[in-house]
């Protein structure tokens, strides 16, 4: 259970503590934040609002902790990271009922949530191995002019303490893969975990200290974001930031010094349907991209652009797969849960009543209790709907009826997000053509967008991101190129 057994040291009182310096610890501002059950909408944990001055410190023995642990052998990091993993794996059961509580994950997306990221942090130390164990020797004669006189050795060196903050929606997966990249790499990290998911996030970190990573090279600060977000995203002690999340990311980028950045951001992710696609699998892939987890994934299906010729086939095959979900607690694994806080129930609600005023049409009734919204498929969308632009974060999902390929691709490039998208077509050389045409960091081809497997890289253009991730894209980023060069007095060819 959370907040026990092994977990025990964690929390103190009602309040779960944060970790600096290798041990859990009471902030001194006396303040906590308190974490709503977004199902029965009531207090169910609180954490400790840490102030500026904790966040100095934790900084401190980041960097210190830092210049030991560059030092430590490759296959060192890569043995404790495996280390974590497993703890994290056997833990899997009182971190995923903290998922369930404090962000309404249906229990078994929970545990595949944790145990999939076991999987990440094992894989990354494999990964790391394999990619920093390796480095580049270069020839200075094939540049002209040059004789064969320098010899250039590349490594990859650690850039010093990342920055991790994630968002709510995966709050472990999210924190690991910017975790175990930073780690193997040979930095040091400080999570700013979501305030809903701190408490699945604090539980995971345990995990890393259960395995022994030494005092200050792991930091956890819980807190507001608005409130120390600032502090943290523009401390000088930071050197580089990994952030998932909404538009706080463009915020965060402005603001930052000239540090490498990582950015996840939002998504409107497409889903373009031609005349021949399969329109089983169509339907099949629209409920699992638009409705798991209730649409609170980046990669969800956030719009269908369907060919007229299709569009009330597919429309019904959907609504009859909609009609088979179930709605409910996450406790009892609904396939629908209650949205993440009320704010955001009430901005989903903004949209479907301004779809409604504009005349889209209803093919499910609207329905919400609480922070509990019934799946809504709306048909007939049209540009001048907020729907057809904005990105819901919930169970909702618009239907754009198109005439052409050239309309849907339209509709996706005007979007200002470019997070990924996906075309369902039996004949391979159109989805080529269209996946090439689609300004989206990655297109799925007959299948919904997707993150994972989580080795694949991932990136979003426009304001879904910068930069890439996957986890050797994060490991390259979190690192950077070191270069020394032998000069030697006169030219040397080999074998010569
Ligand atoms: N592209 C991708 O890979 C993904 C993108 N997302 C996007 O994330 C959004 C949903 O997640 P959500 O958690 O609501 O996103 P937010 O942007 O609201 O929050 C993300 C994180 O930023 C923190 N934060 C808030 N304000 C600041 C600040 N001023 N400075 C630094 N950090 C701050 C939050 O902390 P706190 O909770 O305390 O406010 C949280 O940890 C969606 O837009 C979704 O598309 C989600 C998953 C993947
Ligand atoms: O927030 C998200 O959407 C996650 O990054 C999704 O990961 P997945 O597409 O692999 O479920």
């Amino acid at each position: 259970m959370a907040g026990t057994g092994v977990f025990a040291d964690v929390l103190d009182g009602d309040v779960y503590k944060y970790y600096a310096d290798g041990e859990w610890k009471k902030s001194s501002s006396g303040k906590s934040v308190a974490i709503i059950n977004p199902t029965t909408r009531k207090t169910q944990y609180k954490v400790q609002a840490c102030t500026q001055e904790e966040v100095n410190k934790v900084m401190e023995s980041a960097k210190t902790a830092q210049k030991t642990w560059a030092k430590t052998p490759l296959w060192k990091r890569a043995e404790l990271l495996h280390k974590a993993a497993a703890i994290l794996k056997e833990h899997k059961a009182p971190i995923a009922e903290c998922l369930v509580k404090e962000i309404a994950k249906p229990a078994k997306d929970a545990i595949t949530e944790v145990v999939r990221s076991g999987d990440l942090v094992s894989y990354t130390a494999e990964e790391g191995v394999r990619i920093l164990g390796e480095g580049k020797f270069l020839v200075s004669d094939s540049f002209p002019g040059n004789e064969r006189t320098k010899y250039c050795l590349t490594s990859k060196v650690p850039l010093g303490v990342i920055l991790a903050i994630p968002p709510f929606n995966y709050p472990v997966n999210l924190a690991v893969s910017k975790i175990a990249p930073a780690l193997i790499a040979g930095n040091s990290l400080v999570l700013k975990p979501p305030t809903q998911g701190a408490v699945s996030a604090l539980h995971m970190v345990h995990c890393f200290h259960l395995a022994g990573f030494p005092k200050g090279l792991i930091s956890c600060v819980t807190g507001k974001g608005s409130e120390i977000g600032d502090f943290l995203t523009m401390h000088p002690g930071v050197n580089c930031i990994s952030f998932t999340g909404g538009d706080t990311g463009i915020a965060i980028s402005k603001k930052a010094g000239m540090i490498p950045l990582q950015m996840e951001l939002g998504g409107k992710d497409a889903c373009i349907v031609l005349e021949d696609a399969d329109l089983d699998l169509v339907a099949a892939n629209i409920i699992k991209g638009g409705f798991s987890y209730s649409g609170q994934r980046c990669t969800a299906v956030k719009v269908v652009l369907v060919m007229e010729s299709v569009a009330d086939v597919l429309v019904e095959k959907v609504n009859e797969k909609v009609a088979k979900l179930t709605v409910g607690a996450p406790e009892d694994d609904c396939d629908i849960t209650p949205v993440v806080s009320e704010s955001s129930a009430n901005f989903i609600e903004g949209l479907v009543k301004d779809a409604k005023e504009k005349g889209a049409t209803f093919c499910q009734e609207y329905k919400r209790d609480g922070n509990l919204i019934w799946p809504l498929l709306l048909d007939n969308v049209q540009p001048d709907m907020r729907i057809a632009w904005e990105e819901p974060f919930g169970p909702v999902l618009p239907v754009i009826r198109i005439n052409s390929i050239e309309e849907g691709i339209h509709h996706c490039n005007a979007s200002n997000f470019g997070l990924q998208g996906c075309v369902f077509t039996k004949d391979v050389n159109k989805a080529i053509l269209i996946s090439d045409a689609m300004e989206t960091g990655t297109v799925q081809i007959n299948s919904a967008p997707a993150r994972g497997p989580d080795h694949f890289p991932f990136q979003g253009l426009k304001e879904s991101g910068i930069g890439s991730q996957g986890v050797t894209n994060s490991i390259n980023m979190m690192t950077k190129i070191k270069s020394t060069v032998i000069n030697l007095p006169t030219p040397s060819y080999t074998m010569g």
